[in-house]
């Protein structure tokens, strides 16, 4: 994997190579203490170590129960969803993956119609334990399995903490349980038992993932010019000082959707505090190019446009054609088409003077993927000492949470009645 800066530097006043030397000074301070953090297994910090300190042979022997499963339901949600969703949605696997990541009951309806509940395994995935909308789809899955004659018991995986209602059930019913790694906050939880239990029920190779982080583990250092992780949360850092606060992440690679939307609870929920931080943007490669790069290259420049690609892939060839206007298409290929599409699009964001910074993969694999979301974690903290915020913590959450829970009659809320005193003015 490597990371390419080029196309950002000269786009806003002062963002040169010099200033990134000055910068690269800071970026050996903050990774003295990201490595102490490190080194102490600190909260947050010990997130960075999951290469070494997940047992995935322990993984493996927890799931190894369930005998070619048609399918896995992973109940979860944010970070106890999204990184396990990455690796499903970026490689295949004979096991179909499933996400009730929200409580959408027509959504959810349709999901379980659609699935074999007798031969799936239902994983269910919550670091607190006690958060409503898991707990609300696992006793929603426990019903239907029941209602269609399923033990659920059987067919039932869990992966928490040591205490909450979750812990509570599986011990309860004896059913097979994982830890949450302590010290890991859920968004950096990829390389955990979090979001390995359903790759490795997907049969994926736990090991090349986790090298795939060791590698970029590997690359840390005191400099961002020897770690692409590092230099893109230096870079990123020092486009929103200078007025990009905004992060469009804009892989091309249908497998890679689903990283993007792993990366916005990443940056989101880490930088987000104190008045500042930069805004992801989820997009798609080369779908957006004809939905959003117009306000890309013509709108507020107030962005970075992040474009993710993988070098090989299974190409596809593009039938030779007499259509006037197209033949220049016909013997080409569709990955010709689409890195000729990347590369026209990196272009003309540089030539609008909009700062855009190029990931390239050998491929979508497990190795890879491992490096990718390893190094965008490691940029994710860099970027958080560089900025000074507590990138470990998420406590905006939680007003919403006891207002939903206030209105559902959970407990005394004062945020549940300011949902009461709302300001209308409607218009129909
Ligand atoms: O794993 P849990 O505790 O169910 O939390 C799920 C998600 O909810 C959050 O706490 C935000 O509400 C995220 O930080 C977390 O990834």
């Amino acid at each position: 994997m490597y990371v390419d800066l080029g196309n950002a530097l000269g786009t806003r006043p002062g963002l040169d190579r010099d200033t990134l030397d000055r910068l690269d000074e800071r970026v050996a301070d903050a990774h003295g203490t990201i490595a102490a953090g490190r080194e102490a297994e600190e909260h947050g910090y010990a997130a960075l170590n999951l290469p070494e300190t997940t047992d995935a042979d322990a993984i493996r022997s927890a799931v190894s129960r369930f005998e070619n499963p048609a399918a896995v339901l992973t109940v979860g949600i944010g970070g106890s969803a999204l990184g396990a969703a990455t690796v499903a949605n970026a490689l295949d696997s004979e096991v179909d993956a499933y996400f009730l990541d929200n409580v959408d009951p027509e959504w959810v309806t349709r999901k379980l119609d659609a699935l074999p509940l007798d031969r799936t395994v239902v994983n269910v995935v919550s670091r607190s334990g006690t958060t409503a909308e898991t707990l609300s789809n696992f006793l929603v899955v426990r019903d239907a399995m029941e209602s269609a004659g399923v033990d659920w018991t059987d067919r039932t995986f869990v992966t928490t903490g040591e205490e909450g209602n979750l812990r509570e059930l599986a011990n309860k019913h004896d059913l097979p349980a994982l830890d949450v790694p302590d010290g890991v906050p859920g968004r950096f939880s990829a390389l955990s038992t979090v979001g390995l239990a359903c790759a490795a029920i997907q049969g994926h190779d736990l090991d090349a993932l986790l090298q795939g982080g060791a590698d970029a583990m590997d690359s840390l250092s005191g400099s961002l010019y020897d770690s692409p992780g590092y230099a893109y949360g230096a870079v990123s850092y020092a486009l929103a000082r200078r007025g990009a606060g905004v992060n469009a992440m804009m892989p091309y690679a249908e497998s890679l959707e689903t990283f993007a939307e792993w990366f916005a609870q990443l940056w989101a929920e880490s930088l987000g505090k104190d008045g500042v931080g930069q805004t992801p943007a989820r997009a798609l490669g080369a779908t957006d190019q004809h939905s959003q790069l117009q306000l890309y290259r013509a709108g507020p420049n107030d962005k970075l446009v992040t474009l993710v690609r993988p070098r090989e892939y299974e190409d596809r060839a593009i039938p030779e054609t007499d259509l006037d206007g197209l033949s220049y298409l016909g013997g080409k290929s569709l990955g010709e088409l689409l890195d000729a599409e990347f590369e026209a699009t990196e272009a003309s964001l540089k030539a609008a003077a909009v700062p855009n910074v190029r990931i390239e993969l050998e491929r979508v694999d497990e190795r890879n993927l491992g490096e990718l979301l390893y190094a965008m974690e490691a940029a994710t903290v860099l970027y958080g000492e560089l900025d000074n915020v507590s990138t470990f913590t998420q406590p905006a959450v939680e007003w919403g949470k006891k207002a939903a829970r206030g209105l559902l009659g959970g407990g005394d809320f004062e945020e549940a009645d300011a949902v009461q005193d709302k300001e209308t003015l409607v218009v129909e």
